[in-house]
């Protein structure tokens, strides 16, 4: 897979020193509850030794039972963000989350292409398709989903859709895992260079194969399924570690394999909260014994 070698590495600003680790920027949404969001996205970020930043594009209100509110971020405040972190410190990648309206798309792309950030910039950009909660609440506005497909797919460098986010946006359901090459293909269709096809949501099969796709080539990412109910956070925890390896210079099929490991110990860490479903262990990396 020639192209998996391509990817831009992102030249951030200028480092304030020889120590300052890579800069990693999620836009995205709050999490009250802590679990999932750009909350997930910080503290992936840490893990992996990047300094994070944030565009908060929406708060919601949210615990391990769901999403019971949600309030939006002006859209010019959004891309405000943006430029504010990236004309000063610098970004070496970039991801999304929440994205909940087309005005918010728009704003977002605009403020990314004046930063060179997105497949034709400088800095990669991952794109993860967020459409609803884990229990279907929905975290965008019902012009948001054209907006992702038409607007932002061509611009991102990869897009990460789980499979709900797959059948909302081609009609194809997927029921195991032949049918990720066909999902994949589909995607890969609507413009990003590369597309990551999660596949958590096929509960019967035993094991968790992701599929990454070029445009011409499909590569496996192969993973174990753990048992366990307390998944939320996983697709965030995911596309934020790929970002992080992105931001230390990796080049995509690596950086994906990264993630993939990295999300896999997360969920074999995750942990019970509250009386719903509770995070993915994003810091399995650091022992309860680091503070002592
Ligand atoms: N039970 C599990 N055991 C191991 N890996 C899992 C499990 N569930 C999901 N994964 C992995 O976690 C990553 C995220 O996949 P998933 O399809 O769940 O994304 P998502 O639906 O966007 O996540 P979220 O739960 O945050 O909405 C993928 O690499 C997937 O293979
Ligand atoms: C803020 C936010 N972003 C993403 C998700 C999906 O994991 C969620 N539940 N909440």
């Amino acid at each position: 897979m020639s192209s998996m070698d391509s990817t831009p590495t992102g030249t951030g600003i200028r480092p304030a020193n020889d120590t300052a680790p890579p800069t990693a920027l999620t836009i995205a949404g709050s999490d009250s509850g802590g679990s999932a969001g750009m909350h997930a996205d910080l503290r992936t970020f840490f893990s992996c030794g990047v300094h994070g930043m944030t565009a908060v594009t929406a708060v919601t209100v949210q615990n391990t039972l769901g999403v019971s509110d949600m309030v939006e971020i002006p859209p010019e405040t959004v891309a405000a963000q943006v430029e504010s972190v990236a004309s000063d410190i610098g970004v070496h990648a970039a991801k999304t989350g929440v994205l909940p309206s087309a005005a918010c798309i728009e704003a977002v792309l605009a403020a990314c292409d004046r930063q060179g950030i997105g497949r034709d910039g400088r800095t990669p950009l991952v794109l993860d398709p967020v459409a609803a909660s884990r229990n279907g609440e929905p975290l965008l506005r019902a012009d948001a989903l054209a907006a992702l497909r038409d607007e932002a797919f061509p611009r991102a460098t990869l897009v990460t859709p789980n499979l709900d986010e797959v059948r909302l946006l081609t009609g194809i359901e997927v029921r195991d895992r032949d049918q990720l090459w066909e999902a994949a293909k589909a995607m890969h269709d609507f413009g990003p260079e590369y597309v990551l096809i999660k596949s958590g949501h096929l509960p019967e099969d035993p094991e968790c194969v992701d599929l990454l796709f070029d445009g011409r080539e499909a590569v496996t990412l192969p993973g174990p399924r753990y048992s366990t109910v307390h998944t939320h956070g996983a697709g965030d925890a995911f596309a934020s570690a790929i970002t992080a390896a992105l931001a230390r210079g990796a080049p995509m099929e690596r950086a994906v394999r990264l993630g993939k490991r990295f999300v896999s110990r997360s969920v074999r860490h995750a942990y019970p909260l509250g009386s719903g479903v509770g995070p993915v262990s994003t810091f399995w990396r650091i022992s309860s014994r680091s503070i002592q």
